[in-house]
Formats: structure tokens, C-alpha cells, sequence
């Protein structure tokens, strides 16, 4: 869970002939589409997506916009092709062949929402873009950015069921700001070195249901019961931060444009065979009795290797883990129900 992003970043651009040095290395072309490109965490992860020396095909698909957003990105002199589509009827050719499909489309929040509050907009639209998947890409691993996670995840996975292309190894939740969140707040409270710190989130990506475990954060630093409280509490609170301090213009979108980069430079690792790529995600799960539930994924060649167990939890963790299972649960179901009943 380093940002070895940056490594990456660092060393495509310091290439100036991308194309020639990758022609003569054994780095797998990967095909990768963003849907809702055009969009406040799209452009910046269209960015930093193109800056991935991963990628050799960056696909940009947006309802509006994309051709400009592309021929803007498609001019860094970095290894992969850039496209733009637009409108429904290029979404097909879009998906066509992708490896990672990352889907930041759909409403974000303004002050006084919560991210349910997005639900009867975004899931209309994460319904429609898992149809197009199951149909033009069923192999792709789904990275989901759309909120409310906790119950778009549950959709895009009753889609695939519907369309008999569902498998569990694929599909992720994003919940990567939450674990960036929590090292930022822990490394400036702890006042330790930010780039050597590790913390677990678990539990789902709204409100209560994230669920940060610094118990096991790394490397310790002495907090007391209140400092950790006042830590969790920011955590599950960093969403509403941005949003408030926006004022109406939107949520977060260069921190998640970045986390999203992150972790679907982890997803292409694991593709690519890397070893011991693990990242928090929200995915389907046995390490709960709740049907989906974000914890360390190990990602491999298939997606999801390894759902990993929480570990020990502080007692302060397991009341908010028990805590969390009635709202994270509601949010599952909801999202079950709505794909099966529109
Ligand atoms: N998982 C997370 O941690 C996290 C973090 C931040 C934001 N989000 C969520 O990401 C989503 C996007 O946020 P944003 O700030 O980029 O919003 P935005 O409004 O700036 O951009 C959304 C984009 O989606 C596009 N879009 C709408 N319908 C579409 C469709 N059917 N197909 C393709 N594109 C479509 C819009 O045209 C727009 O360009 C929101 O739901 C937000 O809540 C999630
Ligand atoms: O808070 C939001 O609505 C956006 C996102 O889920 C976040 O955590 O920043």
C-alpha cells in the first residue's frame, strides 16, 4: 500500500521516447476506459492515468466533453493511446478489449447530502454502463468510483448476474481515499514520516460504515483513546470536509483522481503478475456476514487472489464494526433491490 504511483509517474516522464523503449520491453499491452471522463475526478484521473506507463490504450467515454478532454491528454508524450468517445452509442467501442474499466460517472454530493442521497441518479447510470460492460468487456476488472459505493457495487454485481458474466474476482469498490485519508491524518497527528505509513479501512465507503483500523497502523505512534476517536471520526468525515469546504462545487475529485490512479495501478500490477499487491477494497466477502464489505484484497492475474481477514481489532473497533453492519447492510440491500426490480 505505498504510492508507488509516483515511481511510476516519475519514470514515464523522465522517458522521451515511451513508445520505443516499451516496444522492447515485456510490459503487456492493457487496455484501460475511464467512464465519465469529462468529469471532476475523470479529467485529473485521465491525467495521471496517461502518466501510468501500465497503459498502453486510455480509453475516455463521457455522456459530453471527451473529445476535448482526450486530444488535450493525447498530447503528453507518454506510452499510451489516447481516445475519446462520446454518447451513448461509442460506449461499445470504448469498452471493446479493456482490462480495467474505472467508473467515476454520475452526481456528486453538495452540503447537507449524504452519499445516499445520490442513489436514485447514480444508479440509474451505473446500471446502464454495467450493461454495456457485461456486453463489450465482461473480463474487465470494474473499478467503482460512483457513490453511494455501498450500494453501486451491489448493482454492478446483480447486473453481471443477470447477464451471466458475474465474477466476484472483478469487481472493486473504491475505497482508497478512505485509506488515504487515514494515513494523511495519522502521519500529521502522529507527526511521523506520511510515505512510511500504512492503515487499514474496512467496512463500506459512506459515513459510519468506513471504518479506519488504526490499531494496526504502521509505524506505531502513542495516541490516546480520544486522539484515535478524534482520528476515526475524521476519516469517515474526510468526504463531508471537501464537500463543505467546496461549498456547492462538488466533492473531492483531485484526491480521489489520485487514489483512483492508485489503485488501478494496483489492479494492473496484479494483472501483470506482480506478487503481493494488496490494497483495501470493497468487494465481495466472507470476512463478514454482510455479502460485501472492504478489507486487504491480494490482486493477481484474476483480480481479487485473496480477501484477507481483518486481524485483531482494538475493542473501540469491533463496537464500531458492529456498529456499522445495520447501515452498511441497509445500503447492500438497497442496491440489490434496485437492479432486480428496474
Ligand atoms: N469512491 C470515492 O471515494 C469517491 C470519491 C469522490 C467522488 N466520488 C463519486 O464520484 C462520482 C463523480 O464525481 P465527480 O466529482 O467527478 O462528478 P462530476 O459531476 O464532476 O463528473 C461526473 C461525470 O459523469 C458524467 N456522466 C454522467 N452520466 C454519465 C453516463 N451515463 N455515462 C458516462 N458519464 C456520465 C458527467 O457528464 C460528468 O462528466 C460521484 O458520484 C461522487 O460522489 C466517489
Ligand atoms: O464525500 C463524497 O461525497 C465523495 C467521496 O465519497 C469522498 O469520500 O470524498
Amino acid at each position: 500500500m505505498r504510492p508507488s504511483i509516483f515511481r511510476s509517474v516519475q519514470s514515464a516522464v523522465a522517458r522521451n521516447s515511451p513508445r520505443r523503449s516499451y516496444s522492447t520491453h515485456s510490459v503487456p499491452e492493457r487496455k484501460v476506459a475511464v467512464l465519465g471522463a469529462a468529469g471532476g475526478i475523470g479529467q485529473p484521473l485521465a491525467l495521471l492515468m496517461k502518466l501510468n506507463p501500465l497503459v498502453s490504450r486510455l480509453a475516455l467515454y463521457d455522456i459530453a466533453g471527451t473529445p476535448g478532454v482526450a486530444a488535450d491528454v493525447g498530447h503528453i508524450n507518454t506510452r499510451s493511446e489516447v481516445s475519446g468517445y462520446m454518447g451513448e452509442e461509442q460506449l461499445g467501442k470504448a469498452l471493446e478489449g479493456s482490462d480495467v474499466v474505472i467508473i467515476p460517472a454520475g452526481v456528486p454530493r453538495k452540503p447537507g447530502m449524504t452519499r445516499d442521497d445520490l442513489f436514485n441518479i447514480n444508479a440509474g447510470i451505473v446500471k446502464s454502463l454495467c450493461t454495456a460492460i457485461a456486453k463489450y468487456c465482461p473480463n474487465a476488472l470494474v473499478n467503482m468510483i460512483s457513490n453511494p459505493v455501498n450500494s453501486t457495487v451491489p448493482i454492478a454485481a446483480e447486473v453481471f448476474k443477470k447477464a451471466g458474466t458475474y465474477n466476484e474476482k472483478r469487481l472493486f469498490g473504491v475505497t482508497t481515499l478512505d485509506v488515504v485519508r487515514a494515513k494523511t491524518f495519522y502521519a500529521g497527528k502522529g507527526n511521523v514520516n506520511v510515505a512510511e505509513v500504512n492503515v487499514p479501512v474496512v467496512g463500506g465507503h459512506a459515513g459510519i460504515t468506513i471504518l479506519p483500523l488504526f490499531s494496526q497502523a504502521t509505524p506505531k505512534a502513542n495516541f490516546s483513546d480520544e486522539d484515535i476517536k478524534a482520528l476515526t471520526k475524521r476519516t469517515q468525515d474526510g468526504g463531508t470536509e471537501v464537500v463543505e469546504a467546496k461549498a456547492g462545487k462538488g466533492s473531492a475529485t483531485l484526491s480521489m483522481a489520485y487514489a483512483g490512479a492508485m489503485f488501478a495501478d494496483a489492479c494492473l500490477k496484479g494483472l501483470n503478475g506482480v506478487p503481493d499487491v494488496v490494497e483495501c477494497s470493497f468487494v465481495q466477502s466472507t470476512v463478514t456476514e454482510l455479502p460485501f464489505f472492504a478489507s486487504k484484497v491480494r490482486l493477481g492475474k484474476n483480480g481479487v487472489e485473496e480477501v484477507l481477514e481483518l486481524g485483531p481489532l482494538s475493542d473501540y473497533e469491533k463496537e464500531n464494526l458492529e456498529s456499522l453492519k445495520p447501515e452498511l447492510l441497509a445500503s447492500i440491500e438497497k442496491g440489490i433491490k434496485f437492479a432486480n426490480q428496474s
